[in-house]
């Protein structure tokens, strides 16, 4: 058995390669970029006009001029103008490159215009320039965004700036999840009263999706003979493969075995962690992945956002901040394992409070719908305070 921190620490010593892929800027958002991007030109590209009214030359303010005849007007998208007579103006808008020769914008709202004279109604109407400086949010050439960035419509917009209709981003490794066990049925089956439907690879699936990440479901029976051909007809297009159930030390808990039979080396099995204890990890020299997941729901649920999403994340350069949430109530959990409780988390005035809201044991997966995410308490203690911080493994926004 191994401890939370081992079990992280090996799962992120195998992290899977990415190839990469170039798709449409449209299609870019949520994805991890996987180039260097720089700036074409300079950020802003010239000295832009930052407000709508007129530029003069500050010396002329300085002199005490306050009345500004209007030799011209430069609108945003037209080349830039030149103030031809020093003690004119020039009407500009903003987005336009500021005229050569003028130095300040006076905004219309200090200026009464009369016949074609703006006289300048506030003595503060000079005191800010109201110029977006060529190059001053960037230089041309500078590096804009590194790769590992998790596109956001921030990173959106900088990439349209500099023309990348194109990007080319990092790929997801091919998936399969597989549920295994003869008490399941199909969705759209009706069970005996003795089954039930599967819903772990939807779950999984579905967890997946909300990162961008595609899996094909798939079900195995307990049968040691047929999972081994089963998963190695998975194995041959996947490039991971995350299974539900059958770890754990029944009779018909075949996964470790036909793993093994496989070729994928055991990295670990067991975690000194609830739920999630018989969780199995491993490897195989030809590059397949086995997240072998125990299957009560939680506990699958429960590694998925405490070990997978870390993984691929981290697989594809980008990695997912540690969150921390503050213990509402005291909570005891006697037993020297690491727990994953589950918590409600609201906040309160800036603090992520987080409300136990344990449920019913792994089984119990009607709670998720209760709760925001999981608190991690360490094994080392078993009494947790009020107002102690831990970290936190949210599944939802
Ligand atoms: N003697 C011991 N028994 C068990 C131990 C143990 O240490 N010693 N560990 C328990 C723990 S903890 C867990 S978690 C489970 C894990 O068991 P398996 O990974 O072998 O999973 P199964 O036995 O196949 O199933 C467990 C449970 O989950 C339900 N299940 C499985 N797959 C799905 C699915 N796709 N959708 C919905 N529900 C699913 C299954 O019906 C079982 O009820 O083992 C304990 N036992
Ligand atoms: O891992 Mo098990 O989930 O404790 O029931
Ligand atoms: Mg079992």
């Amino acid at each position: 058995m191994v401890s939370v921190a081992e079990a992280t620490s090996v799962v992120f010593s195998n992290l899977f390669q990415p190839t990469t892929m170039s798709v449409s800027l449209t299609d870019a958002v949520n994805k991890v970029l996987a180039e260097r991007i720089t700036a074409d030109r300079d950020f802003p590209p010239f000295d832009r006009v930052a407000m709508d009214g007129i530029a003069i030359r500050r010396d002329a303010w300085k002199m005490g001029q306050r009345a500004f005849k209007l030799e011209a007007v430069q609108a945003a998208g037209e080349p830039r103008k030149t103030l031809k007579n020093k003690t004119n103006a020039i009407e500009v808008m903003t987005g336009a490159p500021m005229p050569d020769g003028a130095d300040v914008v006076i905004r219309y709202e200090d200026l009464r215009i009369e016949e074609a004279t703006a006289h300048i109604t506030s003595e503060m109407a000079a005191d800010n320039a109201f110029i977006h400086r060529q190059a001053v949010d960037a230089a041309k050439d500078s590096v804009l965004l590194e790769p590992g960035i998790l596109l956001s419509s921030a990173e959106i917009a900088l990439l349209a700036s500099v023309g990348k209709s194109r990007v080319k981003v990092y790929v997801f490794p091919k998936a399969a999840v597989v549920s295994t066990g003869d008490e399941l049925v199909h969705i759209d089956d009706i069970p005996l009263p003795h089954q039930i439907r599967r819903s772990n690879t939807y779950a999984l699936q579905a967890a997946m999706k909300t990162l961008g990440w595609e899996g094909a479901i798939h079900h195995l029976k307990d049968d040691k003979a047929s999972m081994i051909e089963g998963l190695k007809k998975i194995a041959q297009t996947a490039e991971v493969i995350i299974l539900s159930g059958g770890v754990s030390k029944g009779k018909f808990d075949f996964v470790p075995d036909a793993l093994e039979a496989l070729g994928v080396k055991k990295l670990f099995h067991q975690v000194s962690q609830r739920p999630g204890k018989p969780f199995w990890f491993g490897v195989s020299p030809a590059g397949l992945t086995v997240f072998a997941l125990p299957g009560n729901p939680v506990s699958t649920y429960m590694c998925f956002y405490r070990y997978i999403r870390p993984w691929v994340m981290k697989s594809l350069k980008t990695s997912v901040d540690p969150s921390y949430a503050v213990l509402a109530s005291d909570f005891a959990f006697a037993p020297s394992l690491t727990y994953f409780l589950q918590v409600t988390v609201k906040n309160e005035n800036g603090k992520l409070m987080a409300y136990p809201e344990a449920g019913g044991g792994s089984g119990d997966f009607a709670n998720l719908k209760n709760v925001t995410g999981f608190l991690e308490l360490p094994a080392t203690a078993s009494t947790f305070k009020a107002g102690e911080t831990f970290p936190y493994i949210p599944f939802r926004q």
